[in-house]
């Protein structure tokens, strides 16, 4: 979307000179674990601004459709060039679509958001809340990987966030709290600075 500010150069530059300091480079632990203890919904899930897609892929299974999207050709194509030949790839696929545009034919049981919500300047925080709101199926669950908590900057990304801008932009778009918990296996370098939410969209209002 024209009016949503980039980070200086654009995503799609950030792809392309491989500036991609936030990339894990491997599947996010607590993403991992959740998988391991069938902590996770099945049905279709989505990973908003999935870089890579290393969670895209832990989480794909006969049971659970994942979608990774992403605003950037270049980290779309080289998703698909790294993960295409998995034995689990066709329980995911990569999507080169803007989040804040993109009109889906089915909803979601459920989002991931980890480092995106935190790429947005806190104007924007609104309109993602919306999209959240209306990709969810109704009684489907958002997990939002609140980070960075501490530290980060005021801008440009990541944009610090707060346990209380996810409260005040969710509660009233017919979301509850399931649980909100420090994450005790954020990687080294974010220890501290993370925590897990769990919400819920109410099946009716
Ligand atoms: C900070 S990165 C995080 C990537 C990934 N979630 C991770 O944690 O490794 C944010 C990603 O969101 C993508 N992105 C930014 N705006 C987007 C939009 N409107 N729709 C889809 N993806 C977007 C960027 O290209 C970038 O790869």
């Amino acid at each position: 979307m024209d009016h949503i500010k980039e980070p200086p150069g654009g995503w799609e530059n950030m792809w392309v000179e491989g500036r991609t300091l936030w990339d894990l480079g491997e599947a996010t632990p607590i993403v991992v674990h959740l998988c391991e203890t069938s902590s996770l919904p099945n049905g279709r899930a989505l990973v908003p601004g999935c870089g890579t897609g290393y969670d895209v892929v832990v989480m794909a299974n006969p049971d659970r459709h994942v979608i990774g999207l992403e605003l950037s050709k270049t980290s779309v194509e080289r998703s698909m060039k790294m993960f295409s030949s998995l034995p689990n790839s066709k329980h995911f696929s990569f999507l080169k679509e803007d989040f804040f545009t993109w009109e889906p034919t089915e909803k979601f049981d459920l989002i991931f958001d980890y480092n995106f919500f935190c790429a947005f300047e806190p104007k924007v925080r609104p309109l993602w809340a919306k999209r959240m709101q209306e990709l969810l199926n109704p009684g489907g669950e958002l997990i939002t990987l609140m980070y960075p908590l501490s530290g980060g900057t005021p801008g440009p990304p990541p944009y610090r966030v707060s346990v209380s801008a996810y409260e005040e932009l969710l509660i009233p778009l017919e979301f509850e709290v399931n649980s909100i918990v420090d994450n005790e296996l954020a990687p080294a370098t974010r220890k501290g600075m993370e925590k897990i939410g769990r919400w819920k969209k109410k099946k009716s209002v």
